[in-house]
């Protein structure tokens, strides 16, 4: 630090006096009197006196004082040390200060007491001002440490939209959470609006959830933010509600004052815009302020505008596509698309050895109704009947329109060639119903033919030739019809619906029975059970075996009306016996699928105890027969059916035991009261070895789990009496009866019946 001055520490109280005047009265304290010699006062300097030298010589005029006390001074550059020690020295409490010979002033030890003091003073004060400038700029600094981190993010966000085609909502986030904390906002919201000027994306910082749901729809061309939108301006205001244009602000926003919004628009076009309220700490958003987010904005809008026109281009791409693959009129795939489809379906279809048809399908009359109604019916009616074909497809299956009234109608995966028949059958019915367009009702039949892959052909071409081919022959033979491409398909499928026509009116006309078939204790002969078979007497088709038509009708789902039938019959016949003094339990056949959906749909549980209850026989008088696969296809619904069925009383048998797949596990747990053994098994089991050791076995097993065997299909005596040795006790064939109608079956259950 710098050595003060004399110059700087000058005594204030110095009165100028000459040599001859005379001290007036009590001289003050702290004055000192510099005292000269002319009338001048600037120059002769003689020296100076204190109130001290007053008081000591009280008659002395200035002149005898000054002669009195000898002079003393130090230059005005002088250090106060060397004034100090000056005054030591000389033993002074005032030196005069000269410079040149001239007079200066005078200092004293307090005037040089108070000059250091007020440099002291000067040096706190200097140094709390400098603390307060260094806070200052620590907290500057802090500011702007922080300001730069949120513009690092506020970038960061920004590269990532502007690194997208397509706006994100995440990165339009970041972007505008980044912008509202550089420019201290306490709210901030980005608006979107898509083509047609509705809100797109609504994306908001600094209001929650619940506020931002209230602040309802864009207001476009109503208040401050819609006119940003209209007229494609910036708008910074310290208090927006004093702008009358806020009017239209929407009722429910936050409460805000200072608003800055701009618009997010290039050349002209106004994508939306960025609105940001209320400065933390009550300032006016700044020049910079809107430099900035206008910036932002600007980065914006080359992203949306680049994001829509990828859009355009994409939608461009997407209708080529579209018409290089769809049929204009009726939208169903056209000739390429359909090809492609197919190709790949024949390729599959070969390595998977799945069967796909073709169905080529031409309206019988379309040129007529064209010619009678004029071209629009005509396409109005082409697009219904592809809406009526597509209606009755599966998910998977193609339908495609070759140009005019022809359709090809691809199904995959299908499993033969009767699936084909069975939805040509459901096209014609559907195109048959008569369609009402523009008030005129129309009547178009159609004819379909169908060639099948891999049955007829491995080519495309040939198998589109082959359907157009068969199309003919269906045309030929009086039109809305089908026709496969080979005679033999044609029968097969013509069989099949016949029968399937007729089974579906067979419960209604009565034509379904039921036949019984004795079930035996061998070495007594007596009649333990009878099991109940069905039979179609059908008036067109003569006598049907349920091998024939059971699959056809889980197929076709009537197997689960029919079944009930069965037990219906079943129980009120076994009923009948028991009520005519020949008690005897009834076997009744469940299906797989009957099995399945009583339990999805009434519950089997239900339909047994309802026909047990309305019937009103016993429980134990009714045994089920469930096969091997039925019962291992869903392992814990069956067991919680079948122990329902325990429940109830009912007995459980397993049909055609040794075909299947048991797991011998299961066969412990399912509750389980007989086993059959197939008949497979005990045809050869006379002559045939192993036959043998699967009966042995099985009889074996059957004894260990304690269940009762009933051996099926015994034919003759051998096969008794060798499953009689191994203590097979029941049996079941046309040894003992051939399955037969009611009255025989009652006349087998007289005592002695089948004795030998
Ligand atoms: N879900 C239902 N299935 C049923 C029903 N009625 C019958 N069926 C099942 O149809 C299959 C064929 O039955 P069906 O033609 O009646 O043949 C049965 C007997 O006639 C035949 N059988 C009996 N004994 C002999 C014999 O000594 N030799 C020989 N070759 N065949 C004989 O076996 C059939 C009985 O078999 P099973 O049911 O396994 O005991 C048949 O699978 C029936 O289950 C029904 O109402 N619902």
């Amino acid at each position: 630090m710098k050595e003060l001055t004399v110059k700087a520490c000058l005594w204030p109280d110095v009165v100028r006096v000459r040599e001859e005047d005379r001290p007036k009265g009590r001289a003050n304290g702290s004055t000192v009197y510099a005292v000269f010699r002319d009338g001048e006062l600037s120059a002769d300097f003689c020296g100076v006196a204190t109130h001290h030298d007053i008081s000591l010589h009280p008659g002395w005029i200035f002149a005898d004082l000054v002669e009195h006390r000898k002079l003393a001074a130090v230059p005005v550059g002088a250090g106060i040390r060397t004034a100090l020690k000056t005054m030591r020295k000389h033993g002074m409490e005032v030196l005069a200060v000269m410079s040149r010979d001239e007079f200066v002033g005078v200092v004293t030890r307090e005037s040089i007491l108070q000059a250091l003091l007020e440099r002291d003073r000067q040096l706190l004060l200097e140094s709390v001002r400098l603390r307060d400038i260094a806070e200052e700029n620590h907290r500057q600094t802090v500011i702007w440490v922080e300001r730069l981190a949120a513009l690092n993010e506020a970038a960061r966000s920004l590269l990532g939209v502007l690194a997208r085609t397509s706006i994100e909502t995440e990165l339009l986030q970041a972007g505008l959470d980044a912008l509202r904390k550089l420019l201290d906002a306490d709210f901030g919201a980005i608006g979107i609006v898509d083509e047609h000027g509705g809100m797109a994306e609504f994306i908001y910082s600094g209001i929650s959830e619940a506020q931002a749901k209230q602040i309802g729809e864009l207001p476009q061309g109503k208040g401050l933010l819609g006119v940003v939108i209209e007229e494609d301006i910036s708008l910074r205001l310290s208090d927006m509600r004093s702008d009358p244009r806020s009017i239209g602000f929407p009722p429910h926003h936050p409460p805000m004052k200072s608003l800055l919004a701009v618009p997010i628009s290039r050349h002209g076009r106004v994508y939306g815009r960025i609105y940001l309220c209320d400065k933390v700490g009550g300032e006016a958003f700044s020049a910079n302020d809107e430099e900035l987010a206008a910036s932002f904005a600007h980065s914006l809008s080359l992203v949306i505008d680049n994001a829509r026109e990828m859009e355009e281009v994409k939608r461009a791409r997407q209708r080529l596509d579209y018409m290089a693959h769809f049929d204009a009129l009726t939208d169903l795939p056209n000739r390429t698309l359909l090809t492609d489809r197919a190709l790949q379906f024949i390729a599959r279809a070969q390595r998977k050895r799945e069967v796909v048809a073709f169905l080529f399908l031409d309206l019988d009359n379309f040129k007529t109704i064209n010619d009678s109604f004029g071209h629009t019916v005509g396409d109005e009616l082409l697009r219904e009947v592809a809406k009526r074909i597509a209606s009755c497809l599966r998910e998977g299956d193609t339908p495609a329109r070759m140009g005019g009234d022809e359709f090809i109608i691809m199904l995959p995966g299908i499993k033969d060639s009767l699936d084909a028949a069975k939805v040509a059958v459901k096209i014609l019915g559907l195109l048959n119903e008569p369609f009402v367009i523009n008030q005129h009702q129309i009547y178009s039949r159609a004819s379909i033919g169908i060639s099948v892959f891999p049955e007829n052909s491995g080519n495309l071409d040939e198998l589109l030739a082959q359907a157009d081919s068969a199309l003919y022959h269906a045309k030929k033979l009086g039109k809305n019809n089908y026709q496969f491409f080979t005679s033999e398909m044609n029968s097969t499928a013509q069989r099949y619906l016949q029968l399937e026509h007729h089974l579906r009116c067979a419960l209604g006309q009565g034509e379904l029975s039921l036949y019984y078939q004795p079930q035996v204790q061998i070495d007594s002969r007596a009649v333990i059970g009878m099991e109940a078979l069905l039979r179609w007497h059908s008036p067109t088709l003569g006598m049907v075996m349920p091998d024939q038509f059971i699959g056809l009708a889980e197929e076709t789902g009537l197997i689960v009306p029919i079944g009930e039938w069965v037990l219906r019959t079943a129980c009120e016949q076994a009923q009948c016996w028991r009520e005519t003094g020949t008690p005897v339990r009834v076997a009744v056949n469940l299906s797989g699928r009957q099995f399945q959906d009583f339990q999805h749909q009434r519950g089997l549980l239900d339909v047994v105890a309802t026909v047990l209850a309305e019937t009103g026989l016993p429980a134990e008088l009714l045994e089920l027969e469930i096969t091997e696969s039925i019962m291992m296809r869903d392992v814990d619904t069956t067991l919680a059916t079948l122990q329902g069925l325990k429940r109830l009383g009912v007995r459980i048998s397993v049909d055609d035991f040794g075909t299947g797949y048991s797991s011998l596990s299961y066969l412990k747990r399912f509750p389980l009261d007989t086993l059959k053994i197939d008949k497979a098994f005990v045809k050869d089991v006379s002559t045939d070895d192993s036959d043998r050791a699967i009966v042995a076995a099985i009889t074996a097993m059957a004894g260990q789990l304690k269940l009762e065997l009933v051996a099926e299909g015994i034919e003759d005596l051998e096969q008794l009496v060798f499953l009689s040795g191994q203590r097979c006790n029941y049996g079941q064939g046309y040894y003992f009866s051939k399955p037969v109608p009611v009255e025989q079956a009652t006349a087998l259950l007289k005592p002695g019946a089948l004795s030998e």
